[in-house]
């Protein structure tokens, strides 16, 4: 099964509603863009570059699927900023490069700092752990036990 079905099937197994607001949260270089443009044509490159901004996906994306994104931050940015824009989104997805393993405490970090932010209390939580492909990719078990999900007991959180 694919990412993105996978990521349906959970929506579905959560929400009962055709259309919702997403946030895909991620480190800089995690692959947000790229998800998104997976899932809004189908098509994936190798030649992206950076996002600047975090707003420019809504218009585009929203016509093309029924979840809008949110682009992205840079990793500094994820705690300090995001927190209250997020307050209104159906769940979370983070967006981690799982064969980047350097950065993964990093990751972990950002994440448990963004999930106390009291206005995001109780939205779900889905971990997409990409860049799967690479051979030094970690495994889903070793990214959920790095990224210290068993210890999120406040929502719904899963990994694919
Ligand atoms: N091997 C591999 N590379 C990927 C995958 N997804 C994204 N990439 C590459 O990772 C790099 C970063 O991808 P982006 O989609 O721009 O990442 P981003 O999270 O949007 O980055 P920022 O906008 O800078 O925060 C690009 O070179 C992509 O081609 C994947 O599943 N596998
Ligand atoms: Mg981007």
């Amino acid at each position: 099964m694919g990412l993105w079905d996978s990521l349906l099937n959970w929506l579905r197994s959560l929400f009962f509603k055709q259309e919702m607001e997403l946030s895909l949260v991620g480190l800089q270089n995690a692959g947000k863009t790229s998800l998104v443009n997976a899932v809004a044509t189908g098509g994936y490159s190798e030649d992206m570059i950076p996002t600047v901004g975090w707003i420019q996906y809504e218009e585009s994306y929203k016509r093309k699927c029924d979840n809008k994104a949110l682009g992205s931050w840079r990793a500094a940015e994820i705690s300090k900023h995001v927190g209250a824009l997020l307050s209104w989104v159906s769940a979370i997805l983070y967006v981690v490069d799982a064969a980047d393993r350097d950065s993964v405490p990093i990751s972990r970090s950002e994440l448990h700092d963004l999930l106390v932010k009291p206005s995001l209390s109780g939205i779900p939580l889905l971990v997409l752990g990409n860049k799967i492909d690479r051979s030094e990719a970690l495994s889903k078990q070793a990214l959920v036990d790095q990224l210290g999900l068993e210890s999120i007991t406040d929502r719904e959180v899963s990994a694919i």
